[in-house]
């Protein structure tokens, strides 16, 4: 157990760069070495993206070799020093602290992520640090999953199969886990983006009746795509059986779905969050769903992540909970690592990133 623990330890620091195959160190090698870019991953990245970072002969990088423990603050800390690009994903703060540790040579921040909460972006714009994140990649997987866990959560599929498993199943009953249908619907949506638009694009064939959406703006393009009318935050959350949170994370919606919003749901209405955890209060979403003001939620985000098991929303039977796999498929997971792959090596060049944050 010891000697595992100990070797895992040294494999998630073996620095990997692309002219390691060349073993001993020739006056030709470390020339090369010496021009190539330095960038640190954050994270062991699917392999579409590494490949990338390994053909380009473009940097040399070092990788926290683990996909299943976040790279520890303090090695992060240490090992962005004097890095050119670092790539990193959503659970690395990238603040102020950072960016000190890194120093003046840091270029480009790319994040495998749509989101990016995570980035301070005003300290990377005071230093000039560009930033690259994979929007568009993962809209379809995040559109689907979205649909998945709406439809789980309105018609009760996670209490549906414990009740078959756990012998809650008796005979054919006439209300027994009786759910809300789609058909005649009226679906919200909380800030229209292209995730909400292939949101609904997915749920129209389900005979919904009428898309409602709100933002800081009307979005007269994307609504029309999928016939959507404006309304105000107060008429989303009064109107809609369906209310789809799909805004990014911003200081605007931190907990933006709290108590006033869902005191005017309707209470057969059912709210999902494929966003981010931090635009609801929790602990009104708890007292909304325990008193029955509303009928059903579905997170795929919370805060904290993980969610600790004794977490009150845990103990509710009209909650489900996914652990943030909107985008988890395997064909969008390589597009975002070879998007982000690909961001950081034209940034690195000085050249305009394929998906780059206007700061
Ligand atoms: O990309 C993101 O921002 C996610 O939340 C993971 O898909």
């Amino acid at each position: 157990m010891w000697s595992s623990r100990m070797a895992l330890r040294r494999l998630q620091r073996i620095a990997v760069a692309p002219l390691s195959a060349a073993g001993g160190a020739t006056t030709k090698v470390q020339r090369e070495m010496s021009t190539l870019q330095r960038v640190y991953v954050t994270r062991q990245i699917p392999p579409e993206g590494l490949k990338i970072l390994q053909d380009s002969g473009q940097v040399q990088f070092e990788l926290w070799n683990s996909d299943d423990v976040p790279v520890p603050r303090k090695e992060l800390l240490q090992k962005v020093k004097g890095v050119d690009g670092l790539l990193c994903v959503l659970t690395e703060k990238i603040d102020a602290e950072l960016l000190d540790a890194a120093g003046p040579n840091l270029k480009v921040v790319s994040t495998m992520s749509v989101g990016y909460d995570h980035l301070f972006l005003q300290e990377l714009k005071k230093r000039g640090v560009r930033v690259g994140y994979t929007p568009d990649v993962l809209t379809d997987a995040v559109a689907e999953l979205t649909v998945a866990l709406l439809l789980a959560t309105s018609r009760r599929l996670i209490e549906a199969t414990h009740e078959a498993k756990t012998g809650g199943w008796g005979t054919w009953r006439t209300l027994w886990l009786c759910g809300h249908e789609l058909a005649n619907s009226t679906v919200g949506i909380l800030g229209l983006g292209r995730i909400g638009v292939a949101i609904a694009e997915r749920l129209a064939p389900f005979k919904v009746k009428k898309f409602i959406y709100t933002d800081v703006a009307p979005r007269p393009d994307l609504a029309k795509a999928i016939n959507a009318e404006y309304v105000s935050f107060d008429e989303l959350a009064k109107q809609s059986d369906f209310l789809a949170v799909c805004c990014a994370l911003t200081p605007e919606t931190r907990e933006i779905c709290n108590e006033n919003l869902f005191s005017k749901m309707k209470k057969t209405s059912i709210f999902i969050n494929t966003s981010r955890g931090g635009v609801v209060n929790q602990e009104d979403l708890y007292q909304a769903l325990a008193s029955g003001q509303i009928a059903g939620a579905g997170l795929d985000v919370t805060v904290p992540e993980p969610l600790p098991t004794n977490h009150p929303l845990f103990s509710l039977n009209n909650c489900v909970i996914l652990p943030h796999i909107a985008s988890a498929s395997y064909t969008t997971r390589n597009a975002m690592s070879a998007l982000a792959a690909n961001n950081l090596l034209l940034g690195l060049r000085g050249q305009p990133m394929i998906k780059e944050l206007k700061l």
